[in-house]
């Protein structure tokens, strides 16, 4: 634990960074299974995002634990601590001004109510990827759930590890509604008529 530290107060801020840029920052928290969609979803959007002019970032549970997160594993204590490093740093993001992407499994409430409750009122947007394990298992894009019923991984979500559904999504996509570029172009649109972008 860190003692006798003072928080520092900047000239530049969130609010000045924020009109420079042109925008007003946020968190578009991606949950799902794995295989849901997380990542092609928010690839996609960020691409709009992006050739719109927007500064974005996209914070992705794979590309994170070959870093940041590299010496955490899967077990529900890492998970939470996973969790909450990357709660801090899309924090970071938001205060530097940035539109935040983030696909995590993030399988429990308690840890997206974390982040949630680091930022401002409406800037975090949860977005349930609500696909049945069913049809994530059938995609099966890693062959992880292969591996995960053979036994070869252990504590995988949705198999013998917990995935907590969200009670109140800022946005619920079920999986036959529409393709994944109908979903990314509705997202936008959100962020558009809620004043983001
Ligand atoms: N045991 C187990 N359970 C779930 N997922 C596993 C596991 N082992 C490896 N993987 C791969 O790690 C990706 C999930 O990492 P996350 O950081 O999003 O997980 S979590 O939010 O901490 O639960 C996940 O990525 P996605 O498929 O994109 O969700 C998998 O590729
Ligand atoms: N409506 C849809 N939304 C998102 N992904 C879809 C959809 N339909 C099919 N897919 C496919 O499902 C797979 C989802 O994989 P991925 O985006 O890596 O999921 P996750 O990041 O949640 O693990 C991709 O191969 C994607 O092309």
């Amino acid at each position: 634990m860190a003692t006798n530290i003072v928080w520092h107060k900047h000239d530049v801020n969130k609010k000045a960074r924020s009109e420079a840029l042109n925008q007003k920052p946020s968190v578009i928290w991606l949950t799902g299974l794995s295989g849901s969609g997380k990542s092609t979803i928010a690839n996609l959007l960020e691409k709009k995002l992006y050739s719109e002019s927007k500064k974005t970032y996209l914070l992705d549970g794979d590309n994170v634990r070959h870093g940041l997160c590299g010496d955490l594993g899967f077990d529900d204590k890492d998970r939470v601590e996973n969790i909450r490093r990357i709660s801090e740093v899309a924090k970071l993001f938001v205060d530097s001004g940035t539109i935040v992407i983030t696909a995590f499994i993030s399988p429990f409430k308690a840890d997206r109510a974390y982040c949630r409750s680091l930022l401002e009122q409406g800037e975090f947007i949860e977005v349930f990827v609500d696909t049945p394990i069913e049809v994530c298992e059938q995609r099966d894009p890693k062959g992880l759930y292969k591996k995960a019923r053979s036994g070869d991984i252990k504590h995988f979500t949705g198999i013998d590890s917990a995935y907590e559904v969200p009670e109140a999504p800022e946005v619920h996509l079920t999986y036959e509604d529409e393709t994944p570029e109908q979903t990314a172009e509705r997202l936008f649109t959100l962020l558009s008529t809620k004043g983001f972008v």
